[in-house]
């Protein structure tokens, strides 16, 4: 119990520190918490994703995942946050309480590993992969521009030294291919969730085409709703929007590649701030932003329990 309370949750972490304390999270909470590697990285470590259940099998599911993109640390503090923040509060809050007494939550919290180790190592503002490309000197394909949702259309670049570089093919990315799997032979997952950073925007799809999707009223009222909580917090200001409409094209991403899936709930963060800090948003900032984000994440999956 100690060793959880003694974590620093307003502080960014290396990833032997978050792997670390994934197992504490899980030895503290046996009934509630499990951790499945759903395969490697390219550099061969391991992709850890926190089950969050209170029993039953395949029940509905909702999946979070964060630091997909590496450099933005904030995301992937966000992560740890918020999946101590679960089983704190599970037994505690009745609503969340309920939630998983009926759903599932699956967090992958280091989606892109070799990423994050490097910007610790070599480079902070790194993106990619670390993928080696044949023909290429450049390393890394942007994980999400490689999923396959109008894979290699406009808002990807087929230049390997890009950092929007698309990847040889979709799914081509071994961290995107073991969540591919995870999420296609677990086949119950209502809701599909992606953090990035930054920019202060909850956004939905589609980001390959600026058409709508079929359930984009729906979307968008959810979205604006859950925005609404999240600025009750601390007056943080948020956009709603569809990703192609808010900011830009972006072809072959996660939550489009959810969503065509038949997945609807499918929603994209990007998280503090709006460019005074960017990527290196200042560790005073993370729990305050995991906070109330937290809001608009509950909202979300309470709506998700009752929809
Ligand atoms: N985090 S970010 O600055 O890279 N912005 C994201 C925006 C984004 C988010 C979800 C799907 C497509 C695009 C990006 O991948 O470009
Ligand atoms: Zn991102």
């Amino acid at each position: 119990e100690r060793s959880i309370r003694s974590f620093n949750f307003g502080a960014y972490h290396p990833l032997e520190t978050i792997y670390s304390w994934m197992d504490t999270l899980v030895a503290q909470n046996p009934k509630l918490v499990t951790k499945q590697e759903i395969g490697r990285s390219y550099e061969n470590r391991p992709m850890y994703v926190l089950k969050f259940s209170t029993g039953g099998n395949k029940r509905p599911a909702i999946w979070i995942d964060t630091g997909i993109h590496s450099r933005e640390w904030v995301s992937q503090a966000t992560g740890v946050w918020t999946a101590n923040k679960i089983a704190t509060d599970y037994g505690r809050d009745a609503s969340l309480t309920s939630l998983l007494n009926t759903m599932d939550i699956y967090m992958l919290i280091l989606a892109n590993p070799d990423g994050y180790a490097y910007t610790h190592t070599n480079d902070r503002m790194w993106r990619k992969t670390r993928s080696r490309i044949p023909g290429s000197v450049c390393r890394g394909v942007d994980p999400n521009r490689n999923w396959d949702a109008g894979f290699g259309g406009p808002g990807a670049s087929r230049n390997p030294c890009s950092d929007s570089y698309h990847g040889p093919s979709a799914h081509s990315e071994i961290e995107v291919k073991n969540v591919v799997n995870l999420i296609r032979s677990h086949g119950n997952f209502k809701s599909f969730i992606s953090v990035h950073a930054y920019s202060q925007l909850l956004m939905y799809p589609y980001g390959y085409t600026c058409n709508k999707v079929p359930h984009q009223p729906e979307l968008d009222s959810v979205g604006r709703a859950a925005v609404q909580k999240l600025t009750s917090l601390y007056g943080t200001r948020y956009k709603v929007g569809s990703i192609c409409k808010i900011i830009y094209q972006a072809s072959g991403g996660s939550i489009d590649w959810s969503y065509n899936l038949g997945i609807k709930y499918s929603f994209a963060f990007e998280l503090r701030d709006t460019g005074r800090y960017g990527f290196i948003l200042p560790a005073n900032q993370i729990i305050p932003t995991a906070s109330e984000t937290w809001l608009a994440l509950k909202h979300i999956m309470e709506y998700v329990r009752d929809h």
